[in-house]
């Protein structure tokens, strides 16, 4: 399984997404930059990693959603590749149309950087199969934009469908995010964005591996 990280400027958690996705797999991950047009058809799985592109101006990921890189980003997923978005990852897919809501100011108005704990709604994806329904991991987040909100025949769809992937776990909401939402899949299944950094609890001298199951299911190399 090959993978790719896209790299624009101001996102600064490449760095740990490619340390986690090289350990995990074996392999380090393509680096792709924002003006490439192409991502090539071997990839099979997308990482837009965390931090502050473009400094975040006009809207967290407004600015990288339009960059050159998304066009191949989304012409890969079309034709059935993965592509995981996390925390600023996230809001690029949303800021990109690749998946519904949007990511509003935190309700506290302020920046949160803490471990919360996550609930694995759907297992059922090909990025949640290491883990089961209802399990409660440890997950750090580090946002200020990271309120989701959908309309509410968006959520009732989402809900419906199992496109909620991962809940914060009662009374850890760092945001205020509209039912306690910290990641969401795209209808087909193979777009999934979220806020918690997975890739920075992955081995012991993070403090724990929790997130490890995320890059195990996504890069198919779940132990049997
Ligand atoms: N860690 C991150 O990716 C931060 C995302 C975004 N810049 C925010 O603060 O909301």
């Amino acid at each position: 399984m090959k993978s790719a990280v896209l790299q624009l400027p101001g996102l600064n958690r490449d760095r740990d997404m490619i340390a986690a996705l090289t350990k995990i797999s074996g392999k380090a991950p393509l680096t792709v930059w924002q003006t490439e047009t192409e991502i090539p058809e071997s990839v099979d799985l997308i990482v837009i990693p965390g931090g502050f592109s473009y400094g975040d101006y006009l809207r967290c990921g407004a600015i990288a959603a339009r960059m050159p890189v998304m066009q191949a980003v989304k012409a890969a997923a079309e034709r059935g590749t993965k592509v995981l978005g996390v925390c600023n990852g996230f809001q690029i897919l949303v800021e990109a149309g690749m998946l519904p809501g949007a990511l509003m100011r935190n309700a506290s108005l302020k920046f949160v950087c803490k471990e919360i704990k996550l609930e694995v709604v759907n297992a059922e994806t090909d990025f949640t199969r290491a883990y089961s329904k209802g399990q409660i991991l440890r997950c750090p987040v580090a946002h200020h934009d990271g309120n989701y909100f959908a309309d509410d025949k968006t959520l009732k769809r989402l809900e419906d469908n199992g496109q909620v992937v991962f809940r914060y776990a009662e009374g850890t909401n760092p945001n205020g995010s509209i039912h306690d939402i910290a990641g969401v899949i795209n209808a087909r299944g193979n777009v999934l964005g979220m806020m918690p950094h997975p890739e920075n609890l992955i081995e012991a001298a993070h403090g724990g591996s929790d997130g490890r199951g995320l890059f195990a299911s996504a890069l198919d190399v779940i132990a049997a």
